[in-house]
């Protein structure tokens, strides 16, 4: 039953590495769905959030970022990129206020151009909270000016703070108002179509990639194997196990996450532990494994095995 006039459709937001997309979907769907973090590429999976309203559903998906690809693993990250703008309905380009727009900025822009059936634009000044009112004006004069020189058009150009909270309603309803009409995509109460476990296994790469991205920044990734509730708990106190391996490409790479008498696996294992909790409010045990598979990246065979 849906009520006449409802919209539904796909929006995503591109931006240079760390313009702050993952930050301003999380805000947006309001629960932890993708990665973020202070180092750039860490958006490696599709990631859905919906949001649904009494008038609209909108699906967001999460690209990873656009780059020269030097692997099979890069050149099918660049394959998805373009299959998901050929997708959806808005691309929400975000420019962050704390930087200049770019040759990286206007290289996107001229790619999302080229494409045979473009999407609407809507110009994002992410970050808004971290300049002046004057360096945001100048800012948005300068997106403005893309127009023109790319020969293209924002359906709106908007700044916005995924962290303070500022505009990010309004970045919603003005997607929403660029969605066709439509019944709804997905059941009114999902908020993610991503598997439990593919969820897990982010958060669990996000915790080994802490403090050791410039070491690591591609080399991992994580399968989780097994979920299983714990068999004799009581049924008001269960535990759920989960046993999960992180892949790393060579030995001295598995040393670093291992840690000094693993160390650091145990820390990996209790800051993603907790979020886990969070995530499914139910306690876990987290089992983690780290196996060396030389080359995943290259490897067609492994990347499948790995769900890329
Ligand atoms: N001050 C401020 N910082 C922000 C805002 N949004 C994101 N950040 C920070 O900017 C950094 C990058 O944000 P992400 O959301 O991970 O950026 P991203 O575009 O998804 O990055 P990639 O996954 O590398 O492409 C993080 O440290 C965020 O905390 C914002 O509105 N204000």
């Amino acid at each position: 039953m849906t009520a006449e006039g409802f919209r539904s459709g796909f929006a995503c937001f591109v931006g240079r590495p760390n313009a702050g997309k993952s930050t301003l979907t999380n805000a947006i769907v309001g629960e932890k769905i993708a990665i973020t973090s202070s180092k750039p590429q860490t958006t490696r999976h599709v990631i859905r959030g919906i949001v649904t309203r009494a008038d609209a559903q909108l699906v967001l998906v999460d690209t990873p970022g656009l780059h020269r690809p030097r692997t099979l693993l890069g050149q099918r990250l660049n394959d998805l990129v373009y299959e998901t703008w050929a997708d959806v309905d808005v691309i929400g380009v975000c420019l962050p206020s704390s930087q200049h727009v770019g040759p990286g900025d206007e290289f996107l822009l001229t790619e999302i151009a080229a494409l045979p059936r473009r999407p609407k634009l809507l110009a994002l000044a992410t970050k808004s909270d971290l300049v002046g009112p004057t360096r945001l004006a100048e800012h948005l004069m300068r997106i403005q000016a893309l127009e023109e020189k790319l020969g293209i058009r924002w359906e709106a150009i908007i700044p916005v703070s995924a962290v303070t909270n500022d505009q990010v309603d309004v970045v919603v309803n003005e997607i929403v108002k660029l969605l066709p009409d439509g019944p709804p995509l997905y059941p009114m109460d999902a908020v993610t179509d991503e598997s439990e476990e593919v969820r897990i296994a982010e958060l669990i790469r996000e915790a080994a990639l802490e403090g050791v991205r410039d070491e690591l920044p591609h080399s991992i990734a994580v399968v989780v194997d097994e979920m299983l509730p714990r068999e004799g708990r009581p049924a008001d106190k269960p535990l759920l196990d989960i046993f999960a391996t992180i892949v790393v490409e060579r030995d001295s790479q598995k040393g670093i996450i291992i840690g000094h008498q693993g160390e650091r696996l145990r820390e990996v294992g209790r800051d993603a532990r907790l979020q886990i909790n969070k995530l499914l409010g139910t306690p876990t045990h987290l089992a983690l494994k780290v196996k060396v598979m030389r080359d995943w990246q290259r490897d067609a065979k492994q990347l499948n095995r790995l769900g890329f």
